[in-house]
């Protein structure tokens, strides 16, 4: 039976999909064969030898060490745009709140608690510190142009913005969800020198991190609004707070919040509930569980972050996959292991992606542990397993 350790609340969504008597799971499983984690950062954590995957119900994987997964052989999947509905909206909705300080607003609405008849009057008379812009006509730039990014930017556009995209990396799929009538932003240059509105919506990367500091925002438009709901460390908390007290920067709105920004006028900070909805929960924790159960019972690897995607049609009695190094020569020693054996391959696929490789293959015989314990002795060759 397979065993998956949850880490974090996951919704039920998910965990139903894992059949009784085929997979048990809870957060107190030893020797787990699979993770499946939300925000908790696993840096710290022990990985088990018995754990051959690890599923994030969710977009993000900074809290997981991707680089040592690869090399123990521990296949990290995500589940790509299952929560971007609810950031999008979320961003909707912060968009207006900052543009219109509806939440200093409020806050001065309930100061008023105590006044009696005069609270009308008081309402009208304090109001006008209030003011601020409609979003419509206003350019928005955004960052990245993923899974959220690209509805940000449609619904944006369909609220009257005029919006500027940036993404170096765009994939083909995400182009085709683009709404005519989004520029492209060539560089982020040409987002800071037009927008008055600027969203990002990258990963955390050492190349992402810090984008919003004091030498971007200086080349901004004075009076900027800044929205982060995608990690913390995409911004120099200290330049923002700089930036807000000179104006430079008129409100930042981040769904990570750190002691630094909490009590800093013109700081929204939301408790990171950009992924916060039952719709967004059920469906990464869906999607994760499907990642999971495919790569235990079949071996295949659909959306993972280290390794390439590899499937194929299960059509022979046995099946054997291979976790190797990226480098010469394997596929012919992999092969060299059943031609030694006397075994038949039936079917073979082999994919790579960056410095890992991962090879599916059938075979007529069931008796495959001898050729398993040759593949791991091959060198390169990372974790086996025989299906
Ligand atoms: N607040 C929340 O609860 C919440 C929820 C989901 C995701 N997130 C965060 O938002 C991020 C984006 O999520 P997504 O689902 O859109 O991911 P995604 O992978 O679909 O999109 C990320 C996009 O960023 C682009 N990109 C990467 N590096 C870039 C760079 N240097 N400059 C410009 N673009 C770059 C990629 O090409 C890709 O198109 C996640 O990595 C996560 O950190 C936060
Ligand atoms: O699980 C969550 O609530 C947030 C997930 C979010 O940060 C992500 O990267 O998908």
């Amino acid at each position: 039976m397979y065993q998956i350790k949850t880490i974090n609340k996951i919704s039920p969504s998910g965990l139903t999909r894992f059949a009784p008597g085929e997979f048990q799971y809870g957060d107190e499983i030893e020797n787990p064969d699979a993770f499946i984690v939300r925000s908790a950062s696993l840096h710290e954590v022990e990985l088990p030898a018995s754990l051959k995957a690890i599923a994030r119900a969710g977009a993000g994987v900074n809290n997981i060490p991707v680089d040592k997964c690869s090399e123990e052989g521990i296949v990290v999947f995500n589940t790509p745009g299952a929560n971007a509905n609810g950031v999008k909206e979320l961003l909707i909705a912060a968009l207006i709140l900052s543009s219109r300080n509806v939440l200093d607003a409020v806050a001065w609405a309930k100061t008023l608690k105590g006044q009696g008849a005069d609270v009308p009057k008081l309402v009208e008379k304090g109001k006008k510190q209030f003011v601020g812009p409609e979003i419509a006509g206003k350019k928005l730039g955004v960052i990245g142009l993923g899974a959220i990014g690209v509805k940000v930017a449609n619904a944006a556009h369909a609220l009257g913005m005029e919006v500027y995209g940036y993404d170096p990396y765009l994939s083909v799929e995400a182009a085709w969800g683009i709404s005519q009538g989004i520029h492209h932003a060539a560089s982020l240059n040409v987002i800071y020198e037009q927008c008055d509105y600027i969203t990002i919506h990258v990963p955390l990367t050492p190349e992402t991190r810090g984008t919003f500091n004091a030498e971007s925002i200086a080349a901004m438009k004075k009076g900027v609004r800044l929205f982060n709901l995608a990690r913390g460390e995409l911004a120099v908390p200290a330049d923002i707070v700089e930036a807000l007290k000179s104006g430079q920067v008129a409100s930042y709105v981040v769904d990570f919040p750190c002691d630094e920004l909490l009590d800093v006028p013109g700081v929204i900070p939301i408790p990171h509930l950009g992924a916060s909805t039952p719709e967004s929960e059920d469906n990464c924790a869906a999607m994760a569980a499907d990642e999971l159960i495919a790569l235990l019972k079949t071996g295949a690897i659909r959306n993972s972050i280290n390794f390439p995607n590899v499937d194929m049609p299960l059509s022979s009695p046995a099946r054997v996959t291979v976790i190797h190094k990226n480098v010469p020569n394997m596929l012919s020693q992999i092969t060299a292991c059943f031609a030694n054996a006397g075994i038949n391959i039936d079917n073979i696929i082999d994919k790579s992606k960056k410095e890992m490789a991962y090879t599916i293959i059938d075979a007529a015989d069931k008796k495959l542990d001898a050729v398993a314990d040759a593949l791991r002795a091959v060198d390169g060759v990372i974790r086996v397993r025989v299906i």
